[in-house]
This record gives structure tokens, sequence and C-alpha cells, in this order.
């Protein structure tokens, strides 16, 4: 439910004659490390029709690319001349952010602020202007505050529609599935864990307590449950090093794009009660200054956010981990918020 896993269903979707499959999704940052598995998986994916790939290099490689696959949707590549931008975002009503800088060994997500705060900023003002009403999801790093950046924006542009603005934390609910399945030996499409919060080292908040495989662990507690929490939290900083020099996570996160990606398509496609947990602004810990939170939303028939659910019952643990987590959190939002004061 949280990880919103429904690829395997594609082919029975393909020929379903309720769904709509006809929707415009943009991606930009569409030819890096990210952007390219995730503008494939995109291709492949039925309720897409068409396929705006944006970048300031080597678009138009990847669009030619990924447009040979036998797919009916169609593949166009951008690059910044002749306006390249803005008729990439014409029509869409997905638009995906993973352009930016990735991390090296020794950084934190904190540390990309300055690189990739001005960037997310300058293709949200043009998604502002262009198309309004997409539903966004930033990808790109720290979303803990490039998300408030983009509240911002559309604020400024007098076209803010909180219902609409997403960052995905998809891959921390991934990983918790991936790591937790691995301990208890479960099918980790089976072992769907709520992950809350936001998407950096301790504002990530596993909710291991709330279904049977993790509640066991939980309980068991030491070092079991120390490392599992810990690898939770910083898988990124697993991958880092593994690439050791050569970005971060790509290819588990544009898996992840795809599952948040298709739960919208889903839910606009008629399927109801779709259910994930991701960053939006929400009321839960406002007061906190928290104004945004990941927390399970159930999206609209719009594709859009419906009910936000309360984190639910904790273990003493997760209260402390929440408790962590929402000054830090605090933190980064408004380090986006005065990024654009
Ligand atoms: N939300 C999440 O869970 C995750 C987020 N990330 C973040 O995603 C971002 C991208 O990561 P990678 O794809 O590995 O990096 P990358 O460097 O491989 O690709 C970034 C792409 O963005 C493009 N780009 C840069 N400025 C642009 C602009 N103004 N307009 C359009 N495109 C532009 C670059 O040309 C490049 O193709 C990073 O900030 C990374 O930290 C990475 C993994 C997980
Ligand atoms: O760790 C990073 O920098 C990339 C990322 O957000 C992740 O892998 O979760």
């Amino acid at each position: 439910m949280f990880a919103a896993n429904r690829t395997a269903s594609f082919a029975k979707r393909a020929f379903s004659s309720s769904s709509r499959q006809n929707t415009r999704v943009a991606v930009l940052g569409a030819a890096g490390g990210i952007g390219q598995p995730l503008s494939l998986l995109l291709k492949l994916n039925p309720l897409v029709s068409h396929l705006s790939l944006y970048d300031i290099r080597l678009a138009a490689g990847v669009a030619a690319d990924v447009g040979h696959c036998n797919t009916p949707s169609k593949a166009v590549g951008y690059g910044p001349e002749d306006g390249g931008l803005e008729k990439a975002l014409e029509g869409a009503e997905i638009i995906l952010i993973p352009a930016g800088m990735p991390r090296k060994p020794g950084m934190t997500r904190d540390d990309l602020f300055n690189a990739n705060a001005s960037i997310v900023r300058d293709l949200a003002q043009a998604a502002a202007k262009v198309a309004p009403k997409a539903r966004l999801g930033i990808i790109a790093n720290p979303v803990n505050s490039t998300v408030p950046i983009v509240a911002e924006v559309y604020k400024k542009a007098g076209v803010y529609d909180p219902k609409r603005l997403f960052g995905v934390t998809t891959l921390d609910i991934v990983r918790a599935s991936a790591f937790l399945s691995g301990i208890a030996g479960t099918q980790p499409k089976e072992t769907d864990v709520p992950v809350v919060g936001g998407h950096s080292g301790p504002t990530i908040v596993p909710l291991l307590s709330q279904l049977p495989a993790g509640k066991k662990v939980v309980e068991e507690g030491g070092e079991t449950l120390k490392q599992l929490v810990h690898r939770i939290q910083f898988g990124g900083d697993e991958v880092v090093k593994a690439k050791d020099g050569a970005g971060s996570a790509t290819l588990s996160m544009a898996y992840a794009g795809l599952e948040w990606a298709d739960a919208l398509l889903r839910a606009m496609n008629g399927e109801s009660g779709v259910k994930l947990c991701t960053y939006v602004e929400s009321p839960l810990y406002a007061d906190k200054g928290c104004e945004f939170f990941s927390s399970p939303v159930t999206l609209t028939s719009e594709g859009t956010v419906g009910e936000i659910h309360p984190v639910g019952d904790l273990h003493p643990s997760e209260q402390a981990l929440l408790d962590e987590c929402l000054p830090a959190l605090a933190k980064n939002i408004e380090a986006g918020k005065k990024f654009m004061a």
C-alpha cells in the first residue's frame, strides 16, 4: 500500500477499457542518472501517453533512445534552446523533477542546497507559468527544503495548490521494505512499511511496528532493530559510498519514482483508495514548524492529495525517532522558505 508497487499489473491495465491512458508526463533532468532510467520506466507505463523529456544536455538523445521501445506513448526531448523548457511543460499533467547535483562521499543532502535550490526554483517558475495545474513530484535534494521552495515559487506566481505538490520519499519506503523483508524472510512486495517525516537521515522515521514482521523486530529491540533503522535512515549513504564519487542512488530511485508516478496515474485512471507515504503540506506537525511532512496520503481521483492520515500508534522507540525528526525537519523547511524570502 505505502510503496504503491503495482508495476506487475501494467499488462492487465493496458487493455482495460475504463482507463484513459492518456496522461502527459514531463521529466525535468531527464538525461541524468535518475532521469534516464525513470524515463524508460515511464515509457513502459501504459497509462502514459506522452513523455516530455527536458534537460540542459542530451535530452534529445534520451528521447530518441527510449522512443524506440515499442509501447504506445510518444517521447520528445527538449533542450534549453528555443524555449525548450516551456515546450516540454506544455500540457503536462504530471511533472517529475530529478534535475540537480547528486552527493559525493562525505556530503550530506543539505550540502546540495546551494547547488540545487536555484535549479529547482527556476524549473518551478517555468512550471508555475506553463502548467500550473500539473501534479509536481520533487526528487531533487534536499527534498525537505526543495519542496518548500517550490511552494513559495507557486505562491509568488499566485497559483499554489498544496494538493498538487509532492516530495518523492518513496525510496525510503522501498528501502524499508527491501531491508525488513531481508531480515524477516517475508515477500518484499507484501512488506509494506510506512515511513514518515522527511527525506534525510534522522528525519526519516520508519514505523516498523505497524506491520507484523516489523513489530517482531521492534519488540525484540537490540542491535538488529538499531541497525535496521540506521540502514533505512542512511541507505542513501550506503549507495554514495559504494559508488565512490560517481553519484548517489539512481536505479532504485528511478524505480521508486515510477512507483510514485504510477500511484498518481492509477488514481487518475479510476482506482480508488490509492494510498502512499509522500511529503506534502500537512497539518500534522505544523505547530512544530513542520508545515511539510510525509505520512500516508490517500489520493483523490484527480491524482492530488486527498486525506492526509496521521502517523498512527507508535512504539516508544518510534516516538523517540519522531521527536528527533521534527526539529531537524523544521530547520530544513525554514531554510527553503528563507531562500525564497
Ligand atoms: N528523492 C530521493 O529519494 C532522491 C533524490 N536524489 C536527488 O536527485 C537529484 C539528481 O540525481 P542524479 O540523477 O543522480 O544526478 P545527475 O547529475 O546524474 O543528473 C542530474 C541531471 O540534471 C540535469 N540538470 C542540471 N541542471 C538542470 C536544469 N537547470 N534544468 C534541467 N536539467 C538540469 C543535469 O544535466 C543532469 O542530467 C540529486 O539532487 C539527488 O540528490 C537522488 C536519489 C534519491
Ligand atoms: O543519498 C542521496 O544523496 C540520494 C538520496 O536521496 C537517497 O539515496 O535516498
